[in-house]
């Protein structure tokens, strides 16, 4: 039997996009299975352009991929990964006079939903599955933000498309509306192929099965959370100095610094985190920006 956690749903090689001197992309080649895979960069790394590209808005300036066996090279192969594709925007374009439903119904007339009982029983269902039922026939502007988050969600999930892109959703929300959010997120995951951008490495801790590094426009790592966090093994170290050997230092909680990189001999080495992990694939001065 096909083991769908393995075999690839969305494969990239290759891929450059330049805006202007600026390397968006820079070869990045990637392979994506069904789960969710979070997509981890610092502000700039490129995220949102791979995010585009996958889901066809832009075409890369070299590069190719396919998105569940489909290329997107060509109109007809286009056509079916963008009928396969759910995207959740980091700005959805919400008119705010709209209600919940007739939003998630305007969405489901572009992806071509044409009969309409079976079109309004397919935004009800979406509605239904991120807990927006109740709230529906509600304006999408006297909605909370966690709640219009979910309209996105639910706007994206329709159709049922095998492959769901997610930028940065869970940015502005308050900490009991991320965990909520994670926890739609997690089960749009069962069976179905989600990229999810963060900055957050604790949305990946939580939700991801991989995890793909992205800074400067290159692939960094990929690999699993368990993987990101082990590459920092034997490369943390605590001290109540800062260390100017160190890649990465900032000072904790408990006054001490906490440092990452090569450790000088005799250090007092501490257990790594997934966030050391993923500073430590950076460059010191990216690093230094986001431990900032
Ligand atoms: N339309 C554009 N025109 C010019 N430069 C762009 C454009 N879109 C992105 N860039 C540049 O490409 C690089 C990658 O941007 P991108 O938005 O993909 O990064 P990101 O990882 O999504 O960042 P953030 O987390 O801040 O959203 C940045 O240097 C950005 O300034």
């Amino acid at each position: 039997m096909t083991d769908l956690r393995t075999t690839p749903t969305v494969s990239a090689a290759g891929l450059t996009l330049r805006y202007g001197r600026t390397a968006a992309l820079d070869d990045v080649s990637l392979r994506l299975t069904s789960g969710v895979t979070g997509l981890l960069g610092p502000n700039g790394a490129g995220k949102t352009t791979l995010l585009r590209v996958l889901a066809t808005a832009v075409s890369p300036d070299r590069g190719a991929f396919t998105v569940l066996g489909h290329d997107p090279a060509t109109a007809a192969g286009r056509h079916e990964v963008r009928r396969g594709l759910g995207y959740l925007p980091q700005t959805p374009g919400f008119h705010p006079d709209f209600t919940a439903f007739a939003f998630v119904d305007y969405v489901a007339i572009l992806k071509e939903m044409t009969d309409r009982a079976a079109r309004h029983r397919e935004v009800r269902r979406v509605l239904d599955a991120v807990d927006l039922g109740d709230v529906r026939s509600r304006r999408i502007r006297r909605l909370s933000g966690g709640m219009r988050q979910r309209v996105a969600l639910a706007a994206a999930l329709v159709g049922d498309p095998g492959f769901l892109v997610l930028d940065e959703p869970t940015v502005g929300l308050d900490p009991e509306q991320r965990m909520r959010f994670r926890e739609l997120i997690a089960t749009a995951g069962e069976g179905r192929t989600v990229l999810l951008s963060t900055h957050q490495t604790e949305d990946v801790a939580m939700l991801c099965h991989r995890v793909i590094v992205l800074a400067g426009g290159r692939v960094r790592f990929e690999g699993t959370p368990a993987e990101l966090t082990a590459r920092a093994e034997g490369r943390v170290w605590s001290g109540t100095e800062r260390d100017p050997g160190a890649k990465a230092a900032w000072r904790t909680g408990t006054g001490a610094f906490r440092h990452l990189g090569d450790p000088p001999e005799g250090a007092t080495l501490v257990e790594p985190t997934l966030e050391d992990g993923y500073l430590l694939s950076l460059e010191a001065s990216e690093a230094s920006e986001v431990a900032a």
